[in-house]
């Protein structure tokens, strides 16, 4: 169900609103990660704390646009979909947001697998089967060359708030977790290495090389055709994993897969 067709209001106006930001809400297969290819219902929140310049969810973060949604009508179109007992909380930035713990209080209640998708900024505590945990790289910093809007206002405040050592060690103390990082090229593996390395001495858990996922970086079909086999290389080299993303080859970039 797009509910973003009409629903324009900002997402940083309204915290205050009961209910969550919701910019589409759909069922499909889970694309990325250790779950690929599991049935799933989306949940995609509105607004993000970052702003990667190849963000896929164009319409959560550089201009986001949603319908408010009280969290027993989302119980309600989940429920809707009778086949699937995964949910995807996702985003823009699903941590952002008080209510994204009452939702998966009540999907828990009801029995469903939960992942969270999540850049690792933020933890919270809730019934989180997967935390499927993002970090954001240098990469993704939208200099003003890269910058969709042109401009770099955002380059700081993205470089800034991009890795926060004791949320993501936090989330991966407290959740089964995979860390899910979005790759274009050999230059990012140094700091994918080291930041591994750093939540691994933050924490008591031992990052096994099975939870570092490396994922091409691609919207689309044509760019994924770009990146992937670089990715799959470097995966190989490392002993990482390496991830499809199975609804971009399926349907491209069509919004509601
Ligand atoms: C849109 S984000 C929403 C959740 C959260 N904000 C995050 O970044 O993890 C969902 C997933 O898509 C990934 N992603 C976004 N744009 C991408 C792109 N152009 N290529 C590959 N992965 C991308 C993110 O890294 C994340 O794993
Ligand atoms: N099919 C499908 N799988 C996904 N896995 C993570 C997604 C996301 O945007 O968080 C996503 C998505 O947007 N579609
Ligand atoms: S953190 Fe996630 S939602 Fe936010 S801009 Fe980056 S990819 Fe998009
Ligand atoms: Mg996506």
């Amino acid at each position: 169900m797009p509910v973003n067709a009409d629903a324009t209001v900002p997402a940083n106006e309204a915290e205050v609103q009961d209910g969550l930001p919701i910019n589409e809400l759909f069922y499909s297969l889970q694309g990325e990660g250790r779950l690929a290819g599991v049935p799933s219902v989306f949940v995609r929140t509105s607004g993000c704390n970052l702003r990667c310049w190849f963000c896929d969810s164009y319409h959560t973060s550089w201009e986001p646009t949603h319908a408010w949604m009280d969290i027993d009508d989302v119980l309600a179109e989940v429920r809707n979909h009778a086949q699937a007992n995964h949910v995807v909380l996702t985003g823009g930035e699903p941590m952002m947001h008080d209510h994204s713990v009452e939702l998966l209080e009540r999907l828990d209640e009801a029995g469903y697998h939960t992942t969270v998708e999540t850049n690792g900024t933020i933890y919270r505590e809730a019934p989180i089967d997967l935390a499927s945990i993002s970090p954001k790289l240098a990469s993704s910093t939208p200099t003003p060359e890269r910058d969709p809007k042109g401009d770099g206002a955002w380059e700081e405040r993205h470089e800034d708030r991009r890795i926060d050592i004791e949320a993501l060690s936090r989330l991966v103390e407290t959740y089964d977790f995979q860390l899910k990082f979005v790759v274009t090229d050999s230059t990012d593996m140094p700091e994918i290495d080291e930041l591994v390395e750093r939540i691994d001495d933050a924490t008591g858990t031992t990052v096994r090389s099975t939870d570092v996922l490396l994922m091409p970086e691609g919207a689309t079909r044509d760019r994924l055709e770009e990146t992937r086999e670089t990715v799959a290389e470097l995966a190989m080299e490392r002993g990482y994993q390496f991830t499809p993303r199975l609804h971009v080859t399926l349907w491209n970039d069509a919004p509601g897969t």
